[in-house]
This record gives structure tokens, C-alpha cells and sequence, in this order.
């Protein structure tokens, strides 16, 4: 019998699935599993058997996870951080020029006269309709730069479009892959005055919902293009529509249409394709693959979005007790109370803690009785105990 279940909410690429060992049986029910691997099945209202034990997004945004809910239930939630940026990266160039050339538009029309008889003359003829603009020497500004939004900045940098950057919490890492040649503004305003064209690359969090709206747009440069590969609720639709009537924006171009946007005059609706090529769902399947493997054979967490970092290193021998807990004072002198309360020696320990939520990891030689999981279960703000052996 297999040690190991999963269960796959969207189809995860083979690649990354090979990697489980015979160890792991895949199921069609999630009511077994210990984790459940998803894409953008949304998980808000499901309700999450006990026995998982983590869920990796193979992606980066997890707003379709209920992380709090997860975190207090000791359900570590991983993403895939930077595996799919290159695809997204592409699709937001082809986006710029879809929004400057009229592309759409064009093919659209050759259909129309494709059975007529002289197609190439009535091409050179109407082809004028259609004329656009040269992205080389426009502004582009770009709101969010993490694993996406360096990688866009950059491309467009190259392309020789004079690229303004803004992000409050940009990470060492992402500010080191940023070109010098972007010009880093502190506040979006900056951004909405100058830019030709903004995109954006934030999470859909409290404080990025709708924020494109009304008052920002009327920020903005009269003609504006929007590009927006992150989430449709970081835009007001309303908003956006009478910015579109008016001319304020050019064009809205967009990979997440809903039933709003899908027919709106001035949209360019793509159908959620920024991640969607092979490249980026190998990359993701295997980084999300190795980050559950990693935590239900050795808890390790690495790339959690509602637990720490913690690497204890691979487990070999002994016994492991990896415990989920509330980030809360007197908790390691109770843990390591039951272990001395029964004479066992605590070779490794090692704790980390993120915002509300703590993980601590302990080691001893040789087996242990079920008594002590059973113990530390009891103490109060402890969420999950695992034992490895
Ligand atoms: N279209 C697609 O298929 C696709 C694929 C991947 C990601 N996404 C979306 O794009 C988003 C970004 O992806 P990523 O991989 O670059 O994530 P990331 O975590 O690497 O980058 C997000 C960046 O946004 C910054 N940020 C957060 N709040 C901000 C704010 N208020 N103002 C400015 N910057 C802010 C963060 O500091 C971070 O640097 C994801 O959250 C997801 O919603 C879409
Ligand atoms: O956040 C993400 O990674 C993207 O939106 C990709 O979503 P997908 O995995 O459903 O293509």
C-alpha cells in the first residue's frame, strides 16, 4: 500500500507527477489525500479534509486558497514562485503589440474579404485602417516587481521603450535581476502621470483590489494603454468601461475577461493564457512536486506563502516530529517538557515562525511512542503534529 496520497484539482503537468516514487498513489477523492495539488480551481469554499496535510499551487497566485483557514488548520500552502514568469513575460510583450498595432483588428477584417476576388489589392487598399503606433521611445510603467514584473521590465527595456518601475516591497533578489536602465519611482503616481502604457504585477490582495479606477485612471495620460496579466478584480470594470467610451484608454488588455470585459469595446480579451504553455506548467508541476515531496517525507517547507521557511535537512534516521503552531510565547518549553518528561533526548530542533504561524521541527534517536504526538496535540495552539520515522 502506498504511503502517500494526492489528489490533482486541475490536470498538473506529467512531468512534474513522474516524480512522485511508487510511495505515492494518486486519487481521484480528495476526502484520502495528505496533499491536493491545484492550478486555479478555486478552493475558497471547499471544505478540506483533516488528513491533508499541505497543498501546493502550481503557480504563483493563491487567491483561490483559503490561506488563513489553511494555516490554522496546519495546512502548509506552497506556490511556485518565478516558475511561470518567462511565460508571462512573452505573452505581455505580444500584449503591448497587439494594443499598438491593431492586430485583432486587422485579421479580423481579412477574414471578412477572404472570399472576395482580388484579396491582395483590397488589403493594399484597406490596410490604412488599421495603422498603429511603435512601442521604441513610449513609457511603459510597471506596478509590481517580482518574478514577472523585472522580467517584463527588462524585455521592454531591450525593446527600447524607457521603462519606469514601482514596487514598495521589492525583494533584494528581484531588485538585483532589475536592468539599471529602469527608472525605480517610489509612488504609482508617478507611474499614472508619465506612462504610455502601465501593466500590471501585483497579487489580487486587500490593498491592490480595483486599484485601478476611476480616480487613478483619471491620473493617467489621456490614451493609456492598460495591460493587466495579474487578476481582473485589480481593476474596476465599471471604471474602465467609461474610460474606454471617453478615450482616456486606448485599449484594456487583459487575460482574466469575465462576463463584463469579455465584450467590451476596447478590450483585448485573452483567455488566461499567460502560464498556459509547456515550458512554464513543466516548471511549476516539478517545483510543486518537490516542495510536497520535500514536506510530507522530510518537513521541509520551502516557498510557503502561510507557513515559514524551515529546512531541517533530509531526514535519514530516528524520528522527526515536525509540529504546526500558533505563533505564541511558551511553546518550545512545552514541546520540549513532554520529551524530557519521558527521558528522550532531543538530538535536533529547529523553529521558525511567520506572521501568526509558527513550525518547529524535532529530532531524536531511535522511536518514540505514540503517547508523545498524542501529548503535544494537547497544548494549547498547537495545530498539527506529524511524526517521521
Ligand atoms: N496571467 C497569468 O497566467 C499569471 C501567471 C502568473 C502570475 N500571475 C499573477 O501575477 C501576479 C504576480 O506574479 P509574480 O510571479 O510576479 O509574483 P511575485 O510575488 O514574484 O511578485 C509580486 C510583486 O508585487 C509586489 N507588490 C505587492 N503589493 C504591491 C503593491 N501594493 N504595489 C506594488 N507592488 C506590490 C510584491 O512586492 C512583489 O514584488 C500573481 O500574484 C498572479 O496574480 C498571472
Ligand atoms: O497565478 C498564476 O500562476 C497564473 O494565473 C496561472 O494560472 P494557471 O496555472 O491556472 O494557468
Amino acid at each position: 500500500m502506498s504511503k502517500y496520497k494526492y489528489n490533482c484539482l486541475n490536470p498538473i503537468a506529467k512531468v512534474g507527477l513522474k516524480l512522485f516514487s511508487e510511495d505515492y498513489a494518486k486519487i481521484e477523492d480528495m476526502k484520502e489525500a495528505d496533499a491536493v495539488l491545484v492550478r486555479s480551481a478555486s478552493m475558497l469554499e471547499m471544505e478540506l479534509p483533516e488528513n491533508i496535510a499541505a497543498i501546493a499551487r502550481a503557480g504563483a497566485g493563491v487567491n483561490n486558497i483559503p490561506l488563513d483557514k489553511c494555516a490554522g488548520d496546519g495546512v502548509v500552502v506552497f506556490n511556485t514562485p518565478g516558475a511561470n514568469a518567462n511565460g508571462v513575460k512573452e505573452l505581455v510583450i505580444a500584449g503591448l503589440m497587439l494594443a499598438s498595432r491593431n492586430i485583432v483588428g486587422g485579421i479580423n477584417w481579412v477574414q471578412t474579404v477572404k472570399e472576395e476576388k482580388d484579396v491582395a489589392k483590397l488589403v493594399e487598399k484597406g490596410k490604412a485602417k488599421f495603422a498603429g503606433k511603435e512601442i521604441e521611445g513610449k513609457k511603459l510603467g510597471v506596478i509590481g516587481l517580482g518574478a514577472i514584473g523585472v522580467l517584463v521590465a527588462n524585455a521592454a527595456n531591450r525593446l527600447g521603450m524607457e521603462v519606469y518601475g514601482c514596487d514598495p516591497y521589492i525583494s533584494v533578489e528581484h531588485a538585483w535581476n532589475l536592468s539599471r536602465d529602469i527608472i525605480s519611482v517610489k509612488s504609482k503616481e508617478d507611474i499614472y502621470k508619465e506612462c504610455d502604457y502601465i501593466t500590471l504585477h501585483v497579487p489580487l490582495l486587500e490593498d491592490t483590489r480595483k486599484m485601478i479606477n476611476k480616480e487613478t485612471l483619471s491620473k493617467c495620460k489621456d490614451g493609456v494603454v492598460i495591460l493587466n496579466f495579474a487578476r481582473d478584480l485589480l481593476v474596476n470594470d465599471e471604471d474602465m468601461e467609461e474610460a474606454l467610451k471617453s478615450g482616456k484608454v486606448a485599449s484594456y488588455v487583459t487575460d482574466f475577461p469575465n462576463e463584463k470585459t469579455a465584450g467590451m469595446e476596447g478590450v483585448i480579451a485573452i483567455p488566461h493564457l499567460g502560464a498556459s504553455t509547456e515550458e512554464s506548467e513543466d516548471n511549476c508541476a516539478v517545483m510543486a512536486v518537490k516542495q510536497i515531496k520535500d514536506y510530507l517525507e522530510h518537513g521541509i517547507i520551502k516557498n510557503s506563502v502561510n507557513y515559514p521557511d524551515c529546512d531541517a535537512g533530509t531526514f535519514a534516521q530516528g524520528t522527526r516530529v515536525t509540529i504546526n503552531h500558533k505563533n505564541i510565547p511558551n511553546m518550545l518549553t512545552q514541546f520540549t517538557g513532554v520529551f524530557s518528561a519521558e527521558n528522550i533526548n532531543i538530538a535536533n530542533l529547529i523553529n521558525k515562525s511567520k506572521g501568526d504561524y509558527a513550525y518547529t521541527v524535532i529530532d531524536v534517536e531511535g522511536s518514540i511512542n505514540s503517547g508523545i504526538a498524542e501529548k503535544l496535540k494537547t497544548i494549547n495552539g498547537v495545530l498539527r503534529v506529524r511524526t517521521l520515522s
